[in-house]
């Protein structure tokens, strides 16, 4: 019995690496548009998997009920490398409308040579030991202990992101790495919240949300994203983030499976005669699917949703 398996490839990695897995493995790619995938990822979630989104603000996490004859037009914000900012009207029916090159790239490459950590993970426990203040340049620091409120800025908002090395008068390796590693992930993430608010607002869009394998969950970053979006919107706005970000390209190539409706599709066991990748332009992350051999010569695909 010959297989023949065909994967679903997505993101830049689908046409980096097509030759490579041609010549090497004899495999050809199906390839999916990476933005196309991405809004497809986050369609399929919204509407299939519950408890999907959620806020995040003072260390509260609350899941938002999900109107399904009201979702669109929403911003997706997807923070990868770089960051993608795209307006979704519809099951197919978007627009990217604008981006950042400062994202997840800038976070860990900036890391790695301000702090010689060696991966995310590193870059992040540090982070989470660390006080920006003792590099950020606050209001305060500016404005001599006190608020400037007439332009609404506390006293502790950060005036400056590492603006204290200045005039420190201190080298790189008289900061704790862990405190640049803080100063780091809250300039990057504030950044990338002020920016989608402000094509939220833009585009008149109420909705925001926030996925990409950088956010990883992780409470310090979905924080500061709220903060940040909270702040401009004078708390108009939410920001709004998904159970399963990491996965939302690859996700949105396994619903596009025979132009398959995502209201058709379950969460849990698809059969299907392929298999999915994602590929970023330097790594392969397989979407958590089961898979064995069926007497119909199908592979049987389980999505372990949790
Ligand atoms: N274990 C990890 N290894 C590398 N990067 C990680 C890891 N966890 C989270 N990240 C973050 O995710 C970013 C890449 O996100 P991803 O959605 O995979 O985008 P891309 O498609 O560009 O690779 C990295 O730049 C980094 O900030
Ligand atoms: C090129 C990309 C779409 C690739 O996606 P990624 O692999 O970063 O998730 C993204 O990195 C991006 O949108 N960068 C440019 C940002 C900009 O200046 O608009």
């Amino acid at each position: 019995m010959v297989w023949y398996i065909i994967p679903k490839a997505t993101g830049g990695g689908a046409f980096k690496f097509a030759d490579l897995f041609k010549e090497k493995l004899g495999i050809l790619f199906d390839k999916e548009d990476e933005m196309c995938s991405l809004v497809g990822g986050v369609n399929f979630l919204l509407k299939t998997v519950p408890r999907e989104a959620f806020t995040y603000l003072d260390g509260q996490k609350k899941f938002v009920e999900i109107d399904h004859n009201d979702l669109y037009p929403y911003l997706l914000v997807n923070i990868g490398s770089g960051v993608s900012m795209i307006k979704v009207d519809g099951d197919g029916k978007y627009e990217r409308i604008s981006g950042t090159s400062l994202g997840g790239g800038t976070f860990l490459g900036l890391g790695k040579l301000l702090t010689k950590c060696k991966s995310f993970d590193e870059l992040l426990e540090l982070s989470h030991h660390g006080n920006n203040r003792v590099i950020d340049m606050l209001v305060g620091d500016i404005y001599g202990g006190t608020d400037y409120s007439k332009i609404g800025l506390s006293s502790t908002a950060i005036a400056s992101s590492f603006g204290k090395a200045i005039s420190d008068g201190k080298e790189l390796e008289d900061y704790q790495p862990e405190d640049v590693a803080r100063s780091l992930l809250r300039m990057i993430s504030n950044n990338i919240g002020q920016i989608a608010y402000l094509n939220a607002l833009r585009f008149g869009l109420k909705r925001i949300f926030f996925g990409g394998f950088f956010i990883r969950g992780l409470e310090y970053t979905m924080d500061t994203i709220s903060v940040a979006v909270h702040f401009w919107s004078r708390g108009e706005a939410k920001a709004m983030f998904l159970r399963h970000e990491g996965f939302l390209g690859a996700l949105g190539a396994f619903t596009s499976y025979n132009d398959q409706s995502h209201n058709d599709l379950k969460p849990h066991h698809h059969t299907v005669q392929r298999a999915i990748l994602n590929c970023s332009g330097h790594n392969f992350r397989h979407i958590p699917v089961t898979s064995n051999l069926n007497e119909s010569e199908t592979i049987e695909c389980s999505i372990n949703l949790v």
